[in-house]
């Protein structure tokens, strides 16, 4: 197994930076720059040299094998996070024999190959390094924390405890008249399809929080959207002008509301128009609009534009520092009533993302959804009696299959090369 080391920090001049080390020679190669190593998990104040040359005054931090993140040897060079210093300590150890450069996502596959994180723990981590907002913070935390793996093991015994009862018949069908355990493997069964079900319930809700909610603004051309938009962001994103029919493509923004990550989209007013390009500009306006997950109509008068506003949608009056606006009204030009359209938008996505579990992605709901259509058809066999018990059993294993598969324990390979070419090098 080579010895792999990377840059751990974020790239681009800082205070310190870390360069971290796992494999068999992690701590050979540490000791080569800067001599004697410090006890394992204390940080010690070491020079580092090579070849007559000093690096630098760095931290450095061992962890031995069965006690790292990975599970291997590993080292820490705390330095100075200088972008020469950081590549002059790279090729210092890229010398060493044994030593390579770590792929994207390596350290972390390192520590999924020896048991330490799971897929979805892994899955957890990618998505805790991409998280720019609370929820998606705490959200991430609570994946990798192990989240899915608590669920997983609570069905799996559940299933383990319904297979038992089934083997028990199977096996002494023979010689006595077995007792019928078909109605308690039944509303054992029952209990875990009820869990499943809530899951896959809470999955859209967690891809929301996960990849950020979408908001279109939507309106008549000169309703003042851009405006509104540029008041939301916080600064000039859009173009705004007298002249209706100004934006064309859509605009996107993204934003922190209340925690949430959200996409703004400023979109072309909504209008029958002859010009070809703002015709273009309108249908885009249409489609994203459509698809995005909430939709804020900014009135101008009276008249929707040529689009209905769903149950969920905001209908906010705009321009109010000109006319006396019934409901929630807002002027992008003056401020006036943005804290309360905020306020009522954060409310809206809030709740949505209430509804947010540790199951956050498509790759969680076939998992979840193989599960219940063995499920359904393991029930399917039990309610076509005696006979047909060890279908049942088949059926049973098929759903713990594919409920262990949340957790990478089966059929991964190809699905880790992509997980991990998606992670930052040094992680
Ligand atoms: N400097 C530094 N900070 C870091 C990390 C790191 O690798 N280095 N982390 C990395 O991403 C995170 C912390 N995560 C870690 C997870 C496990 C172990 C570890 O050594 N686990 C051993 C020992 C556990 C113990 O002593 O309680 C184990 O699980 O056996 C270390 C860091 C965030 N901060
Ligand atoms: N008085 C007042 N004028 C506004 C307000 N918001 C926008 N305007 C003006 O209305 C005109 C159109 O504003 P935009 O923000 O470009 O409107 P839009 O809805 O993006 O327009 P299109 O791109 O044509 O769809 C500009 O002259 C703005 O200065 C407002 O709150 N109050």
């Amino acid at each position: 197994m080579a010895t792999i080391f990377a840059q751990a920090s974020g790239r681009g001049k800082a205070g310190v930076a870390v360069i971290r080390l796992s494999g068999p020679q992690a701590w050979e190669a540490v000791s080569a720059l800067a001599g004697r190593l410090p006890a394992p998990r204390q940080a010690g104040l070491r020079r580092l040299s090579f070849a007559g040359d000093y690096l630098d005054e760095a931290l450095v931090l061992c962890f031995e094998k069965g006690a790292s993140f990975t599970g291997e040897d590993c080292a820490e060079l705390q330095v100075h996070g200088a972008t020469a210093t950081v590549q002059a300590v790279l090729q210092a150890l890229a010398a060493q024999p044994g030593l390579r450069l770590a792929e994207p996502g390596e350290f972390t596959r390192r520590a999924m190959e020896n048991g330490r994180l799971d897929l979805s723990q892994v899955e957890g981590l990618a998505d805790l390094i991409e998280a720019e907002t609370e929820a998606q913070r705490k959200q991430a935390l609570a994946v990798l924390s192990g989240g899915v793996g608590q669920l997983v093991e609570r069905w799996r015994t559940q299933l383990i405890r319904a297979a038992a009862l089934l083997e028990a018949v199977i096996d002494f069908a023979d010689e006595e008249v077995p007792e019928d355990v078909s109605p308690e493997v039944s509303s054992l069964l029952a209990a875990v399809q009820g869990d499943l079900a809530r899951e896959v319930g809470r999955i859209s809700a967690s891809e929301r929080v996960r990849e950020g909610f979408e908001v279109a603004i939507v309106g008549r051309p000169n309703a003042g959207k851009s405006t509104l938009l540029n008041a939301l962001a916080g600064r000039e994103a859009a173009i705004t002008s007298e002249v209706a029919g100004t934006t064309r493509d859509v605009i996107e923004v993204r934003m922190d509301l209340g925690g949430l990550a959200v996409t703004l989209l400023d979109t072309a007013g909504l209008r029958e128009t002859e010009d070809k390009v703002e015709a273009i500009g309108v249908e885009r306006a249409l489609q994203r609009a459509r698809a995005a997950d909430l939709r804020l109509f900014l009135l101008d008068g009276d008249d929707l534009p040529l689009l209905v506003p769903q149950p969920d949608d905001l209908v906010v009056q705009g321009k109010a520092d000109l006319a006396e606006g019934q409901g929630l009204s807002v002027s992008g030009k003056t401020g006036a009533g943005l804290d309360r359209l905020v306020a009522e938008l954060t409310k809206r996505l809030s709740d949505r993302a209430s509804g947010a579990g540790v199951m956050t992605r498509e790759r969680h709901r076939a998992c979840l959804q193989r599960a219940q259509n063995a499920l359904d058809a393991a029930q399917v066999e039990l309610a076509l009696g005696q006979e047909r018990l060890e279908l049942a059993a088949d059926h049973l294993r098929n759903a713990a299959r594919a409920l262990e598969s949340l957790l990478g324990r089966v059929d991964v390979e190809a699905l880790l090369d992509e997980i991990f070419s998606s992670f930052c090098i040094g992680k």
